[in-house]
């Protein structure tokens, strides 16, 4: 069990923000931390992580009490057993895959549970290859194998597959979920991709301010909304065309942009860069397998 109750005032764009989260996540758990730019989210794995220092409270991790500011209890980065994946992927670019790896371990780490990693993450052809000469899928399997080598108790993942095409990304979440079971990690995941959530993540904790403003299953906060219907995806405003008689509206969808006919009343209340919900009721889609290779 993780247990986190901390409060820090942050400095957003808008003022002051006072981040305050009660959480309790059971061993072996994937949760999300899900909500707009700039309500604490990163802020959150800092803290847990102890690159940034909670102003009260606790994080307790099992039986260990890692941040006790009453107690002034602190543990240090790298006494804490987290393993931490950005985005971008903060590889040493002069080192091949194989010493990245091998400059995580710990001093009296054997080589062994390195080269499990390189065969759960099909690393084994890259092992010699430099960063620069990876794609962005490869070089975050590389990232992911990097956080793994110390055996984290916590695997904190801050949007790690956001820059990725859907396809890699697609094929990078199968990954996740096989290191999460695999280490029997408690993960927390950062992620705006609603389809990533509900396939990977056990519980949401959808934010806002800086405060908890939902929590549940994907299902109950993404997918049993008032809205039905038999496709539903969560997009961008890219464009407002007010035309004669209709509206069209082009929305980003992951990396797919698609144009949406409305009325003209709905069109007027939307502004480029609105999150919206692309939803449709009645259409027989095509399925075509995409082949992937990373
Ligand atoms: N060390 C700090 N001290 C004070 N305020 C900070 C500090 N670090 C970040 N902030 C502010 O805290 C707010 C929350 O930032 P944070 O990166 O946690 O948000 P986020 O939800 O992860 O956003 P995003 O999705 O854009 O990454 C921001 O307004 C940021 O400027």
């Amino acid at each position: 069990m993780i247990k986190l109750d901390i409060n820090k005032e942050l400095q957003a764009a808008t003022g002051t923000m006072t981040l305050r989260l009660n959480l309790n996540i059971e061993s072996g758990q994937l949760i999300t931390l899900y909500g707009p730019s700039g309500v604490g989210k990163t802020s959150t794995l800092r803290m847990i992580s102890g690159l940034m220092q909670p102003d009260s409270g606790q994080i307790c991790v099992e039986d260990e009490t890692w941040f006790d500011a009453e107690n002034k209890i602190n543990w240090s980065p790298q006494k804490r057993k987290v393993g931490y994946v950005f985005q971008d992927y903060a590889l040493f670019p002069h080192m091949t895959v194989l010493e990245n790896l091998n400059f995580a371990k710990a001093k009296n780490q054997t080589n062994s549970s390195i080269s499990d990693l390189i065969e759960i993450m099909e690393l084994g052809q890259l092992q010699n290859r430099k960063p620069e000469s990876l794609s962005g899928g490869q070089k975050q399997r590389v990232a992911l194998a990097r956080a793994l080598v110390q055996k984290p108790k916590i695997l904190l993942l801050d949007e790690p597959l956001a820059a990725l095409d859907s396809a890699i990304r697609h094929k990078l979440q199968g990954f996740l979920k096989t290191v999460h079971q695999e280490f029997q990690l408690t993960t927390i995941l950062i992620s705006h991709d609603v389809g990533e959530i509900v396939k990977l993540a056990d519980h949401v904790y959808q934010l806002e301010e800086g405060k908890i403003l939902k929590q549940g299953t994907p299902e109950t906060i993404f997918i049993e909304q008032n809205l039905s219907g038999k496709f539903k995806f969560t997009g961008e405003v890219l464009k407002i065309q007010q035309e004669e008689i209709i509206g069209i509206v082009t929305v980003r969808i992951h990396t797919d942009v698609v144009k949406v006919v409305v009325q003209h009343e709905e069109a007027s209340k939307l502004a480029i860069g609105d999150q919206v919900l692309v939803v449709s009721k009645a259409f027989t889609p095509l399925l075509y397998k995409i082949e992937v290779s990373i």
